[in-house]
């Protein structure tokens, strides 16, 4: 397994990637009021950064017949159930596993994704993103037979759901059902509350493993390593998707052929615009175009071996003034006023 592919002199060829789960249909609520209802999914919102960033990928997400957003990806839709759905709660106070944003409660699912949902094909990349409980062991392990390399959400795995309200709790990776599939995957992605149901000394050990930690960035731990890696400002609306949208960003990076804590960096990069709005973000063209001039100009570099992988302060510098490229439309603005997110 390669986690830090060597520094090639050309450009990569078009390298596919794989994105499995759900898409669902996201409710905000704050003071007993549907105050937005938004398409969400950690799929799409990953695949939201993959194609703004022309990275190629094929998606397998399955949907109800009440499905109501158009998407770049169409999903399989399974006529006689519903669409998977969230209620997030910005008001109800730390939830039983600490996660201090919101309370998430699933009060729908729609069908699991099956092996046999998933195409025949070689990808370069595969990602396991499930929010539902929608990825099974056995899917997964087709996911590692058909892709080079396989990112993992440790929330596709972790995640159980209250038989009466739905609401999401966490077990132990180890109890998971997912554990001996494990030393077979590239990269497991976890938030700093979910890093509580692993043990990172063990995982570092089999995977990269990134935990993500809101405004302060995030950390990668392998083997021995252990890098922090820098966050970005924002003025965080709504948190929801900012680890989407992270391991989107980490995944382009990677596909780029950027080391590790530079993709991770460009994670945090997507990461941080995402908070700043309600549902999917819409990237800049120009913001866009920018990061795609410093990610070639960081690989060059890197090819030249000008740079050192912890080194990234400059990375970091050329792409801060990226992020004011980004215009919030009228109605963003004035959220961001009052934000939906509780104080951290
Ligand atoms: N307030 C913030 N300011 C700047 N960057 C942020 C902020 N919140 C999140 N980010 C960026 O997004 C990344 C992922 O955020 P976070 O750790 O909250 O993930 P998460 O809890 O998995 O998110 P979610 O479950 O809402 O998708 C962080 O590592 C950071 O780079
Ligand atoms: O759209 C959101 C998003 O994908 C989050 O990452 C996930 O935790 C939620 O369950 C989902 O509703």
């Amino acid at each position: 397994m390669t986690l830090n592919p060597p520094p090639s002199q050309h450009s990569p060829p078009n390298r596919r990637v794989l994105i499995v789960g759900n898409y669902c249909h996201d409710v905000l609520i704050q003071n007993g009021s549907v105050v937005a209802e938004t398409l969400g999914g950690a799929a799409s919102f990953i695949s939201n950064v993959l194609d703004s960033s022309s990275v190629s990928c094929e998606l397998v997400s399955k949907v109800g017949h009440d499905f109501r957003y158009e998407v770049t990806h169409s999903p399989i839709v399974v006529p006689e159930k519903a669409t998977t759905v969230f209620e997030a709660y910005f008001d109800l106070g730390v939830d039983v596993i600490g996660h201090a944003d919101r309370v998430l409660k699933r009060v729908s699912a729609c069908d699991p994704i099956l092996p046999s949902d998933i195409p025949d094909s070689r990808f370069d990349f595969g990602m396991a993103v499930g929010v539902g409980g929608e990825i099974l062991p056995e899917t997964l392990e087709k996911m590692v037979e058909i892709c080079d390399v396989v990112a993992v959400d440790i929330q596709a795995l972790i995640r159980v759901f209250d038989p009466v309200d739905g609401s999401v709790k966490l077990v132990d990776l180890r109890e998971s059902g997912f554990f001996h599939i494990l030393h077979r995957i590239g990269y497991l992605k976890a938030s700093s509350d979910e890093a509580f149901f692993m043990d990172v000394e063990q995982m570092k050990q089999l995977c990269c493993v990134v935990v993500t930690n809101g405004e302060k960035g995030c950390r990668i731990y392998h083997k021995d390593d252990e890098t922090m890696v820098p966050p970005f400002v924002a003025k965080q609306v709504d948190p929801t998707g900012a680890g989407d949208s992270f391991l989107g960003g980490l995944v382009v990076g990677l596909v780029e052929g950027l080391a590790v804590p530079d993709a991770a960096l460009l994670g945090n990069f997507f990461g941080s615009i995402t908070v700043e709005h309600i549902g999917q973000p819409k990237f800049d063209l120009m913001m866009l175009q920018r990061v795609k001039e410093e990610v070639q100009r960081r690989k060059k570099q890197r090819n030249l071996s000008i740079s050192h992988n912890n080194d990234q302060e400059e990375f970091h510098a050329r792409l801060t003034p990226a992020r004011f490229s980004c215009v919030d439309s009228p109605v963003q603005t004035e959220l961001l006023v009052n934000g939906l997110s509780c104080d951290r």
